[in-house]
């Protein structure tokens, strides 16, 4: 196997590869471009226009995702996988990757779309970096470009695998990747409906890609990750990579589960207190008349939506930043 295919063992050792480039014996470069970012694009004559970045490793201790990229990488590499995509690979904090913690000094992916340019420490500087690599990489015209966010989340989930489908004005979400995310495992998609700071708002955005945070399962350390199936997902990011994807059918939305975001709990002070058990699992209800949170100046956070489920509830964030969010159900998606 080439050496750039052992992009994470690279990572983990934080060393620079000896040669930047390397080709495989059927033409693919491979490309070095920054600590845990790597381009591979195939030769020009069996290249199918999509662009399609794959990062993982936002947060340092979701590994299940790192591992499958390192898969892919791998078998890129020795020649098993043949791309007809041009494909970044990034890993997102190596830092916090090697420690094997969320992150070092604060959460890289609420220092995107700018909000790294307040900051200062590494993980601002690693997001400013990210933007760029994603910015160049594309920034070639007349291509389709595509980015995945594989994540795993701190809880278990009553929705083992879902994904965050970001928000701008005046676009809308598309059909097509909703069934593409629902032939990949998916099972439910949250839409949101306002700006964000996280990775792949940056890159819908602001780069055009369509654009998820895909979350696949509950977050544990390398080699222990046989409770995250990623079966279906990594078998169809082998179809996209080699352009053979099947034809998306009529009913291929069936059985997909939207939501859209009712509220966002933001934590305001040291104050802050979330009314949840520690264990509570992701998409848990909340009835009615539920008080859910409670912060300074006598803030409190009721529930007053039907349906109402909670993801990611976390009262150990920084002040400012979200703390949970809130979801219902939707049947209505405006989708193109
Ligand atoms: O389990 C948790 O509480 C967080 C899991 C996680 O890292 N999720 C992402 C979602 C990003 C998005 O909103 O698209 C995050 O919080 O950064
Ligand atoms: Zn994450």
């Amino acid at each position: 196997m080439l050496a750039l295919g052992k992009l994470l063992e690279l990572t983990l050792a934080g060393r620079e590869p000896a040669e930047k480039t390397q080709l495989t014996v059927e033409g693919v470069r491979m490309r070095w471009l920054s600590e845990g970012a790597l381009e591979v694009r195939p030769p020009e004559a069996r290249d199918n226009g999509l662009d399609l970045l794959l990062s993982a490793g936002i947060h340092g201790n979701e590994t299940a995702p790192i591992e499958l990229l390192d898969r892919l990488l791998h078998d890129i590499a020795r020649g098993d996988l043949k791309p007809r995509a041009r494909i970044l690979f990034l890993f997102g904090n190596p830092e916090a990757i090697r420690k094997g913690e969320r992150f070092v000094e604060q959460d890289v992916n609420r220092l995107f779309n700018g909000r790294h340019e307040q900051s200062s420490g590494c993980e601002a500087l690693r997001a400013c970096e990210l933007e760029r690599l994603a910015a160049s990489f594309f920034s070639l015209p007349d291509r389709q470009r595509l980015h995945y966010d594989l994540h795993t989340a701190i809880r278990g989930s009553k929705i083992e695998q879902f994904a965050l489908y970001p928000w701008k004005e005046d676009r809308q979400h598309s059909r097509q990747e909703l069934a593409r995310l629902r032939a990949a495992g998916m099972e439910a998609v949250l839409l949101q409906n306002k700006p964000s700071i996280v990775f792949s708002s940056y890159t819908y955005d602001k780069l055009g890609a369509e654009a998820f945070t895909l979350e696949l399962g509950k977050a544990r350390p390398f080699g222990q990750n046989d409770g995250v199936n990623v079966s279906l997902l990594e078998k169809r990011l082998k179809q996209i990579i080699e352009g053979t994807e099947p034809e998306l059918t009529e009913d291929a939305l069936d059985g997909l589960q939207l939501y859209s975001v009712a509220r966002e709990i933001i934590k305001h002070s040291d104050s802050f207190r979330l009314n949840l058990p520690a264990d509570i699992e992701n998409f848990s209800e909340l009835e009615v008349g539920y008080l859910l949170a409670e912060d300074i100046a006598n803030t409190r956070w009721i529930i007053e939506e039907e349906g109402a489920r909670i993801i990611f509830p976390n009262p150990r964030v920084k002040n400012g930043l979200r703390a949970g969010i809130l979801v219902v159900p939707t049947t209505d998606a405006n989708l193109a």
